[in-house]
């Protein structure tokens, strides 16, 4: 089966700083894969690339089967994106919002008409449809970011911190919207501080200043660091980096 990403000794610098170092890896299609990483070590970065944001300095990427560096707009068609600092409009209605994210994909009326009913239904905002964004909670905005982020039915969508902030009952909801859509075949890779999400991943990378430290199932690691969390797998890979303020 072909890969949903593959990256061969990807690197990214500014100027004279490595902020990517030949990275490589492989990501299968309907996998989970959790891309974890101390502040600063080149998760973004290394995402910003795979999303056909920015271009790689040197090495290989394919998202989707297209090439990071040729195929750009191919692959911005091919995934979703969610981050914490891109997200919805607050001074649209719920309905709106979505309408306008399904527009520009170019999906029919009929399609976005029967699936905002499906999205609405599963997220249990039907009595919130013509309400502004703003005044849902923070838990409730980011599960409908993620639900318009595959709206168009992405082959891979790319979470950035998805659920910064918001308490554990309602990350554990969030959690159980990218199962049900890795269920449907997507492909999710997602960067999170939080352990217990790396639990919930079928694999994890952790990067260190740039590097990928380790890659494995969470079992995987724990085995191979002997500890019994991924907490003190991250403790342990982390305390050796330079970068890290934490
Ligand atoms: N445009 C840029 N110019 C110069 N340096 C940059 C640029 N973008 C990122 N960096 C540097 O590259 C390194 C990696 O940054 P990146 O944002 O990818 O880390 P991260 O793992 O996503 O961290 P965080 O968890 O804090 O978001 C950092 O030292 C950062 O300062």
């Amino acid at each position: 089966m072909q890969d949903a990403i593959t990256t061969r000794n990807l690197t990214k610098t500014f100027g004279s700083f490595t902020a990517v170092d030949a990275i490589t890896f492989h990501v299968k299609k309907g996998e989970i894969f959790g891309f974890l990483g101390a502040n600063g070590a080149g998760k973004t970065t290394a995402m910003r690339m795979l999303c056909g944001l920015s271009f790689p300095t040197s090495g290989k990427a394919t998202v989707a089967g297209f090439d990071v560096a040729t195929e750009t707009e191919k692959i911005k068609r091919s995934i979703g994106y969610m981050s914490q600092k891109f997200s919805l409009y607050e001074d649209l209605t719920v309905r709106e919002n979505i309408r306008f994210y399904a527009g520009i994909y170019g999906k029919s009326r009929a399609f976005i008409r029967e699936k905002t009913s499906r999205v609405l239904q599963q997220l249990r905002l039907e009595n919130e449809a013509d309400k502004l964004v703003g005044a849902l909670p923070l838990g409730w905005k980011q599960k409908l970011a993620f639900s318009v982020a595959i709206f168009h039915e992405p082959e891979i969508v790319f979470l950035d911190e998805p659920t910064g902030g918001v308490d554990p009952v309602t990350r554990r909801e969030f959690w159980n919207l990218i199962y049900e859509a890795a269920g449907d075949g997507i492909t999710v890779f997602v960067t999170t501080h939080y352990m217990d999400e790396a639990e919930y991943c079928d694999r994890v990378s952790i990067m260190v200043d740039g590097k990928i430290g380790a890659l494995d199932s969470p079992k995987g690691l724990k085995e191979t660091f002997g500890v019994n969390s991924m907490d003190e797998v991250f403790l342990k890979l982390a305390r050796g980096a330079k970068r890290s303020d934490g």
